[in-house]
């Protein structure tokens, strides 16, 4: 990417202004990877045409021609539902800023500390605990039946506190716990009769990112909650490591992942094992994949939609697991496991599965988590991992899910 402004030097303009709560996060968006680290600001005229089509690459190259025109850096940035036909959440920004690694150490100390722990007024799981037990088992019944083979069922936790939430405190709070991860506030326009808001998170997953004639992937998939006690820790991972029910799981993602992207490539290789990636209250299966590209390199949101759904929020088969998924949440996962990132005109880009997330909208804020179900799970372990995967958003929002105020979830 050349075309970004590097620490703007124009008087009055402040690149970090909607980190430090300076501005509103709700007119920004903000991509932060170890690899790029993007802060956009004044997105608030940007729903049109782009907004309603329903194939998203028609959507992006909408919106990086309006930005030609309008003399902006064509860039786009945002969100794709796990439905990809539904509504999007991409902008161009009218500012965007690319923050070097100097500035982003020192940008660190400017971030405001944490939320205060908000007072719990309501929290509403969808499913609740029985109705997700009863959906992994329906789950369970079609793996044994040959029907599928992986299914991610997920559930929601919709949270109402006394006062309105700064999503700013959040965000930052994420920044603090999960510098490697990858951080994302989208804006959320007023909808379905809620108020407008932002969607955002710290994804743990690199769905893809493309960069010159290289591209990255790296899928997770099988999991166990961390321990604060490192030898603990250390025995967990070992046995996660060891789990065939885990590493079987896995494998359907990362063979997905590879075998999607083989025709794009001229060379591409699976490792033989996995690693593991630590994501705060949880730890994963990991598998980083490295390709060289075949010439016309395809553009990273190309590669992103060929890759969605993997198997780490879908399932295998795709198309069956897709729809056992509509069957079976009964709820709407929206932004949730979709695709959250940015691409630029020339193809290159970086996207992020949307995990570890919530839509934050005043006084309420709707976690998601899911987790993936193979032959050998147990509704009540999947339950548990469920729960590990919302405390992510539950700190950050001031929520420890220790509290005796925590919801029942
Ligand atoms: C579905 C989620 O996470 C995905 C599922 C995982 C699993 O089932 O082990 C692990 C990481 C993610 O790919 C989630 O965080 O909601």
């Amino acid at each position: 990417m050349t075309h970004l402004l590097t620490m703007a030097p124009l008087a009055g303009h402040d690149p970090l202004a909607p980190l430090a709560g300076a501005a509103d996060l709700a007119d920004s968006v903000v991509f932060l990877s170890p690899s790029e680290r993007l802060v956009g600001q004044g997105i608030g005229d940007q729903a049109g045409p782009a907004e309603t089509d329903p194939d998203p690459a028609r959507r992006v190259a909408h919106l990086l021609e309006a930005a030609r025109r309008a003399g902006r850096a064509p860039v786009v940035m945002g969100a794709i539902p796990f439905d990809p036909s539904g509504r999007s959440r991409l902008v161009v920004p009218r500012r965007l800023d690319r923050l070097s690694p100097a500035c982003w150490q020192a940008a660190l100390q400017r971030l405001p500390g944490p939320p205060a722990p908000p007072r719990l007024l309501r929290s509403h799981p969808r499913p609740d605990p029985d109705g997700y037990r009863r959906a992994v088992e329906n789950g369970l019944a079609r793996i044994a039946d040959g029907e599928l083979a992986k299914l991610v069922l997920a559930r929601s936790l919709d949270l109402e506190v006394a006062d309105p939430i700064d999503p700013c405190r959040v965000l930052t709070a994420l920044i603090r716990r999960h510098p490697g991860s990858l951080l994302y506030s989208v804006p959320l326009p007023a909808e379905d009769g809620r108020e407008a808001g932002v969607f955002l998170g710290a994804s743990p997953e690199l769905l893809v990112r493309k960069a010159g004639g290289r591209v990255f992937a790296n899928p997770l998939a099988g999991s166990i909650a961390a321990s604060p006690d490192p030898a603990e820790n250390a025995r967990r991972i070992e046995r996660l490591l060891a789990s065939g029910k885990d590493r079987h799981e896995h494998a359907f993602a990362a063979h997905a992942v590879v075998e999607t992207l083989r025709p794009f490539c001229r060379t591409i290789e699976l490792p033989a094992t996995p690693g593991v990636v630590a994501a705060g209250p949880i730890i994963h299966l990991s598998t980083p994949i490295v390709g060289e590209l075949r010439a016309p390199w395809a553009s990273a949101l190309d590669m992103a939609l060929a890759l969605h759904p993997t198997p780490a929020v879908g399932g295998t088969p795709t198309a069956g697991a897709v729809a056992a998924i509509a069957e079976l949440e009964g709820f709407d996962r929206g932004l949730y496991a979709g695709m959250v990132g940015w691409c630029d005109a020339a193809g290159d880009g970086e996207w992020a599965v949307s995990l570890r997330c919530a839509e934050i909208r005043g006084n309420r804020a709707r976690l998601f988590a899911g987790a993936g179900i193979v032959d050998g799970s147990r509704p009540e372990a999947e339950l548990e991992e469920t729960a590990t995967k919302l405390k992510t958003m539950l700190t950050a929002l001031g929520l420890s899910a220790a509290e005796p105020t925590a919801p029942g979830f």
